[in-house]
């Protein structure tokens, strides 16, 4: 379903007005301006895009859903009365989206803001897409989460482990080789969420992951399913997980044990080997480094691979992620097995976790990040996701400690104070 731009007739949107002009952000960080309503985001290091307000939107779900937001994208961007004198990737029209992990259940979003802020490097930008030109200023202070309290998902701890269990059993039997298994918590809040009280935190304690935020679904992911920028292609596999401890002594001990566990190097070898196989058909060259680094994160450590190409045919950062999604640091290996077993006992709908989330402008440039470390706003307060690699030498007390310690980065940006 797509909703017109005001004043047009359903189903025909009036075409888009944009126009990006260099602006002087004066050190004001690009949260401080959001509004609390209708806002996007896309962050890292202060740097990024940010917006609000609706100008056109669409909605859609099941199997066609990338390919659906693809032909909406370009008809829309070739109606559209462009000026763009900026010329940066994400300057010009963007859009910002997050997609269903599964073809069911799930609905999927792409939302064109009335407003864009960008700012790479030195440069800092204004999009206005069929609006006047706001004002630049702090807008509201965010408001705390009032009554925050948690409580299990779908399944409390116990149940889980016997979940990871029973997969643990299924990839001892050779029906498969690894599968990523997921649950969810939820946090209940006395009045509606303020989501940009969580993001401001996620971005402050989280610099090197992407902090985003597309129709209440936010969180501050490390791994980058897809980055298309003139050319060329980037995707951070991340597979392998280690938590941190406080102790940095420790903590560079553990990671030089993580750098060389066989368990965690073959989980992470079937993930790097999802994503070169679906980006090879795409890339002239490619380069896929032989051995993982490890990636610091305040909260856990992983075992982490960037892949890099040049992109020798037209496929848009959108079509790259539809074809790198679902990898296996999220499905598993084989990928079809892997997502059957995830519907048949995982016992909740992924909805957008796990799916991709980010950004795309008109030349087909853009971010798409895998949404974990992540959240979704819902009636009563919003829901959080985390998951864990299953391979066949996983030991399901682990996987919970894991599923915790990835529940932090969202769990504590929600505290008040
Ligand atoms: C599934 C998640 O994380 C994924 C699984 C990992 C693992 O099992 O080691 C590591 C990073 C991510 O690819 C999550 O955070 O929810």
């Amino acid at each position: 379903m797509t909703t017109p731009a005001s004043g047009a007739q359903p189903g025909l949107a009036a075409p888009l007005v944009v126009r990006t002009v260099p602006v002087d952000l004066a050190d004001l960080p690009l949260l401080d301006l959001l509004p609390e309503q209708d806002h996007v985001s896309w962050l890292r290091r202060g740097e990024g895009l940010v917006g609000w307000g609706v100008a056109a939107r669409l909605d859609t779900s099941g199997p066609t859903r990338f390919s659906d937001a693809v032909k909406w994208w370009s008809e829309t961007i070739a109606r559209a009365d462009v000026v763009d004198t900026v010329g940066e990737p994400g300057s010009g029209p963007v859009c910002f989206g997050a997609f269903a992990f599964a073809d069911d259940p799930g609905d999927s979003v792409l939302v064109i803001p009335e407003v864009v802020v960008g700012l790479r490097g030195d440069r800092a930008w204004l999009t206005t897409v069929s609006v006047d030109a706001p004002e630049l200023q702090p807008a509201t202070a965010a408001r705390p989460p009032v009554g925050l309290t948690f409580s299990d998902g779908a399944r409390n701890g116990e149940e889980w482990m016997s979940v990871v269990a029973d997969a643990v059993g299924r990839i001892t039997s050779g029906a498969l080789e690894k599968v990523v298994l997921a649950r969810d918590l939820i946090a209940t809040t006395d009045e509606p969420l303020d989501v940009r009280w969580p993001l401001r935190r996620l971005a402050e304690n989280y610099e090197m992951c992407w902090t985003f935020h597309v129709d209440g679904l936010f969180g501050a992911t490390p791994e980058m399913l897809v980055r298309r920028e003139r050319g060329l292609v980037t995707s951070r596999v991340l597979a392998g997980t280690i938590r941190r401890t406080g102790d940095d002594e420790r903590d560079l001990a553990l990671a030089a044990t993580l750098a060389r566990s066989s368990k965690d190097l073959e989980e992470h070898e079937y993930a790097v080997r999802s994503v070169a196989d679906a980006l090879e058909p795409h890339c002239s060259s490619m380069n896929v480094p032989e051995a993982p680094f490890v990636l610091h994160l305040p909260n856990v450590m992983h075992l982490a691979t960037d892949v890099n190409g040049v992109v020798h045919d037209l496929a848009s950062s959108l079509q790259l992620a539809e074809s790198l999604h679902p990898s296996a640091a999220v499905g598993g290996t084989p990928t079809a097995a892997a997502t059957a077993l995830i519907h048949e006992i995982e016992g909740m709908p992924r909805d957008r976790y796990a799916g991709p989330v980010g950004w795309m402008d008109a030349s087909g440039d853009g971010e798409w990040g895998i949404a974990l470390r992540s959240a979704q706003v819902i009636e009563s307060g919003v829901r959080l996701f985390a998951g864990c690699g299953i391979v066949a030498s996983s030991d399901p007390e682990a996987e919970l400690a894991e599923s915790q310690a990835k529940f932090v980065p969202v769990r504590d940006a929600l505290e008040a104070g």
